[in-house]
């Protein structure tokens, strides 16, 4: 049976993030993550040495999914500017990465940070339709929590360009911004159709991860054997909580 995709089920999704450097060390995180039963599995292409090398990319997304069965996977590759790793990539090249992966994988979903250049992310959306792979407009900030019109915008650009998911991650310096992001994704949630990810990051946003789905968020992120960003829970304790949350709420 195929796995559950973003926005469908009642209760958030996990996705677990794969960041090994080469193709063997990958596929052994991956055996790892799949014991822990993940719903989802980004694959943070960013931290692959061989990023520069279109059909080295291909070959191990081809592998991973292979791998993962049934579970659906998310391809990204995070740009430095947003808290990813530095490649010798332009964004352009980024783009079209992205692009090879819809052509020529069975990835079921791309990442794009909504900081790309327009007709790049119009030329993204083309080539996806035409693959059947989704879009997940993403924004992502480091240093702090903008405020709460900047954040509902995100979701909504996401939804205007067209794509199939918007995601917000800020980082928190006090506990109003955690409350911020919260409530922008609760506002989110009731003005914007497509399903939605939000977590607010570091120590402070942790409990985003835990109770971000009684808010509107569709997915979280958890570690199965290494984090991809401050704040992330171990999936044995994410999945205890999201358990205690559902059961409280009668859901
Ligand atoms: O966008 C996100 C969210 C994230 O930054 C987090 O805070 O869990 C982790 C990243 O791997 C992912 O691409």
């Amino acid at each position: 049976m195929k796995g559950k995709m973003i926005g469908e089920g009642t209760r958030p999704l996990i996705c677990t993030p794969l960041v090994g450097k080469t193709k063997d060390i990958i596929l052994l995180e991956l055996v790892t993550v799949l014991e822990k039963e993940p719903d989802i599995i980004e694959w943070r292409v960013d931290f692959f040495t061989q990023i520069a090398d279109t059909a080295a990319v291909i070959e191990v997304a081809k592998a991973i999914r292979n791998a993962a069965g049934s579970i659906p996977i998310i391809f990204t590759i995070r740009s430095i500017r947003e808290g990813g790793q530095p490649i010798s990539l332009s964004d352009r090249e980024a783009i079209e990465l992205n692009a090879a992966i819809c052509k020529h994988t069975d990835v079921e979903y791309v990442d794009c940070e909504l900081s790309n250049e327009p007709e790049n992310i119009k030329y993204l959306r083309e080539v996806a339709r035409q693959n059947n792979t989704k879009i997940i407009a993403s924004f992502h900030n480091f240093d702090y929590t903008p405020g709460k019109d900047i954040l509902l915008q995100k979701f909504v650009d996401a939804q205007e360009y067209g794509l199939d998911v918007g995601k917000v991650a800020v980082m928190p310096k006090a506990l109003d911004d955690v409350l911020t992001l919260l409530s922008v994704t609760l506002e989110a949630r009731r003005k914007v159709k497509i399903p939605l990810i939000s977590m607010s990051m570091g120590g402070y946003g942790a409990v985003t991860r835990m109770i971000g789905g009684v808010f509107g968020s569709s997915l979280t992120f958890a570690v199965g054997q290494n984090a991809s960003a401050p704040g992330q829970v171990p999936i044995d304790d994410l999945r205890t909580v999201l358990h205690i949350v559902e059961k409280s709420m009668g859901r």
